[in-house]
């Protein structure tokens, strides 16, 4: 599944997965809080975002609404198309959560807005680590994470046919 991007692995997560890993991270941040109000980038944030809110009890939420893929292709910049009041103080007190960070880049534009603000993200590649405070699951830069609300369930190919393609 080599992109032109680079990625040459897949990571699928399921539901329950997420779940759980969405959980794990919340644990880290509840020591961390309280937190005035959560700010989720959409849209890979929502989900995570509404699993966290739930186990912080926190009810005030935000988006900031910004786009910088296409499928697996990276824009040429991060179009921001909605900030937050939060902005009003930096962002001081709120937590931002997103699905995961890659390149940083998408980080890099929403910490500008909110810069007080503690970022967490439920996966992280290499890259874009040191651009998050709090992250649960590492993957390899090389690795698409593929989430469940990307799947479709279709006949998986045999061994016999895996490696055929490959010769
Ligand atoms: O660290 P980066 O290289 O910036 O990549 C990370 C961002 O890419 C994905 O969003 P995407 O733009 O695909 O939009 P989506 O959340 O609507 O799927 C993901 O949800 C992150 O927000
Ligand atoms: N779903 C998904 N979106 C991304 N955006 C940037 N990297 C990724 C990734 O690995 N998976
Ligand atoms: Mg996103």
């Amino acid at each position: 599944m080599a992109s032109s991007a680079g990625y040459n692995k897949m990571f699928p997560v399921s539901w329950t997965e997420l779940h759980r890993d969405a959980r794990a991270l919340a644990w880290r941040l509840a020591d961390l809080g309280p937190f005035k109000g959560l700010v989720a980038i959409t849209r890979g944030g929502l989900v995570p975002a509404a699993i966290i809110a739930r186990e912080l009890n926190l009810r005030l939420i935000d988006t900031v609404c910004c786009s910088t893929y296409d499928r697996m292709e990276r824009g040429a910049k991060v179009e921001l198309l909605k900030g937050t009041s939060a902005e009003n103080d930096k962002g001081e007190g709120w937590l931002i959560v997103d699905d995961l960070v890659d390149t940083g880049v998408t980080a890099r534009a929403v910490r500008a807005l909110l810069p007080k603000a503690h970022f967490a993200t439920v996966y992280a590649k290499p890259a874009g680590r040191p651009t998050v405070d709090s992250y649960i699951t590492e993957v390899s830069q090389d690795t698409w994470i593929l989430f469940p609300w990307d799947q479709e369930a279709v006949m998986a190919k045999t061994i016999i046919e895996l490696k055929g393609s490959q010769q």
